[in-house]
């Protein structure tokens, strides 16, 4: 394994470094705004910023540790960013989460604390599977999704890319969500959603 360098120093971040050194991983630094650069997240120094991503390329595999809930955008071109650099992507997936033998996890996606990836089920690049969701069998979950902590994506359901679930939805089995949608927290998805958009409530409303 090689060392990580995380990208984006917040909240998210934290989890992530807490579910990387669960894994076994050694984290390097982290890349922040310059206001940050010189400080520490849960004991990690921050390195420098974005610009520094070519400095660390031939050493280090590459984390984006920004979360999201409304807009991907900045997410998608970091990934974009570093690989076009020639970095590598690395996936960490916490010591307590279940990830089956029979699931795919893409490059850059993190799978933190007490989470389950059931068999069959695919996901794709840059996703974030959040503390204790639960990705069940046979689901497709789109390049860069968060499901957010505690959600429950239920067998054969599709999530569209760069959608984000919110804490503690349930999508009922075979559903399908399109791509760039924001789910509000708590909600119940009870029917295809075709156009992107927010949702929420139960069942789950455009706003
Ligand atoms: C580890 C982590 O922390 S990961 C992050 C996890 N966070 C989440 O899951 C939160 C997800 N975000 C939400 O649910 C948000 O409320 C969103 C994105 C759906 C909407 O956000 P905004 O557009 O800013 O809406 P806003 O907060 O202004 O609320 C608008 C109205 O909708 C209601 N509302 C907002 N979200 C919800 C919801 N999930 N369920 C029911 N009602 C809601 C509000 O009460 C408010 O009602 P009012 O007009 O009667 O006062």
């Amino acid at each position: 394994m090689r060392p990580i360098i995380l990208i984006g120093g917040g909240g998210h971040c934290m989890s992530v470094i807490d579910a990387a050194i669960s894994a076994g991983f050694l984290i390097k630094g982290i890349l922040d705004l310059p206001t940050g650069v010189g400080k520490f997240v849960c004991g990690i120094p921050i390195l420098g910023t974005d610009e520094d991503i070519s400095k660390y390329i031939n050493d280090c595999d590459f984390v984006v540790t920004l979360g999201f809930i409304k807009d991907v955008t900045l997410r998608i071109k970091l990934h974009d960013k570093i690989r076009a650099l020639g970095g590598h992507l690395g996936t960490v997936i916490a010591s307590t989460a279940h990830v089956s033998q029979f699931a795919e996890i893409g490059e850059g996606t993190v799978i933190l604390h007490h989470a389950n990836v059931n068999a069959g089920a695919k996901i794709g690049i840059g996703c974030i599977i959040n503390t204790s969701a639960n990705i069940e069998h046979s689901v497709v979950v789109g390049d860069y999704v968060h499901i957010s902590t505690g959600s429950m994506i239920n067998g054969d359901c599709i999530v569209g890319k760069g959608t984000f679930i919110g804490s503690q939805s349930v999508v009922i089995n075979g559903k399908s969500i399109c791509d760039n949608c924001v789910i509000g927290a708590g909600s119940v998805i009870s029917k295809d959603i075709i156009l992107s958009g927010t949702y929420y409530g139960n069942p789950a409303k455009k706003i």
